[in-house]
């Protein structure tokens, strides 16, 4: 299978980050260039002292008037986030939707080829939640790997594994499977009791014991659910975790970087898309501004709870 070199410029080991008193997250002594998603994530942890993932989520009826009327606004106004953002981030994350009901798939490429370009240091997760047979699930994967360029890409085990099996072909790529979602409504079934246990637990144990066969997997387990998410932590060792539900979805920061965390203090992403995107600014600021400051709040919030 083709893999990054073939498609990208080389990637450049993350920088350093610079102030010694806000480490929360471990250090390595060597830069090394990473070569598969879980590197690249475990770099941007290190170098950013972050867990925290941007998400973009650009709906553009909460733009600022500025972008009104301009063909090219989602690519712009996602450009100015991730520029305000992006020291703060171990990872974005476009959500596909987005772009697909404008018609807009041509600005989440350009939005990824920027990302590769200027901060090819910065995972990308392309969110689709994707899951059919295994000859669609081949193009789902060309769509997310080759098309946007994606470091890992969500996907749904709802089908199996061999629904699953043609992202796992992509070696150096991510795969974050749904397990336990932020939602209300993932109770309905991620909740249903199979041989004495939740399903989520089953979809987290069938992972790390069988799925993850080249250490590429992920879980998505949401924030709202903290004991679940320890739960998941116990279960999966070191594997990491996308986790949403901070934010708009008022999951609570303290109880999820210590449901979550590994023993080393990192193994996740912990994603903030509308509270982010769309923060109120405040006297003189304005939206990319008032972005950074809740960023920086929250990725700040997250670090005092690992140490
Ligand atoms: O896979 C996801 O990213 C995801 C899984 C999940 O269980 N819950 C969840 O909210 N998400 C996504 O995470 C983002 C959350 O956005 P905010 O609620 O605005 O922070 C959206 O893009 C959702 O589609």
């Amino acid at each position: 299978m083709t893999g990054y070199n073939a498609h990208f410029a080389p990637r450049e080991p993350a920088g350093p980050a610079t102030s010694a008193s806000t480490d929360r997250l471990p250090r390595t002594g060597t830069t090394v260039t990473p070569t598969t998603f879980s590197d690249k994530l475990s770099a941007a942890w290190t170098a950013h002292q972050s867990l925290l993932c941007v998400g973009l989520d650009p709906d553009i009826s909460k733009f600022p008037g500025d972008f009104k009327g301009k063909s090219d606004a989602i690519f712009c106004f996602s450009k100015a986030i991730i520029d305000a953002t992006a020291d703060l981030a171990c990872a974005f994350k476009p959500q596909i939707a987005y772009f697909a009901a404008l018609r807009a798939e041509e600005q989440l490429e350009a939005i990824c080829e920027y990302l590769r370009n200027t901060y090819p240091h910065i995972p990308i997760v392309l969110d689709a939640k994707r899951g059919d047979i295994g000859a669609t699930a081949e193009q789902y994967a060309r769509e997310a790997f080759e098309r946007y360029g994606a470091d890992a890409v969500t996907v749904n085990p709802y089908m199996g594994f061999d629904s699953v099996a043609p992202y796992l072909e992509w070696k150096d790529r991510g795969v974050i499977i749904l397990c336990r979602t932020s939602n209300p409504g993932g109770s309905d079934l991620q909740f249903l009791q199979v041989d004495g246990k939740p399903l989520y637990q089953h979809v987290a144990r069938l992972v790390a014991e069988k799925w993850n066969t080249s250490g590429q997997c992920g879980l998505v387990v949401g924030a709202t659910f903290p004991q679940e998410l320890a739960e998941v932590r116990r279960i999966v060792g070191d594997m990491p975790l996308l986790v949403p539900g901070i934010g708009a979805q008022g999951g609570d920061v303290a109880a999820t970087v210590v449901a979550g965390k590994t023993a080393g203090g990192a193994g996740m992403m912990i994603n903030s898309s509308r509270a982010i995107l769309y923060a109120a600014p405040q006297a003189g600021e304005e939206f990319a501004q008032a972005a950074r400051r809740v960023a920086q709040e929250t990725r700040d919030a997250i670090n005092q709870h690992l140490a």
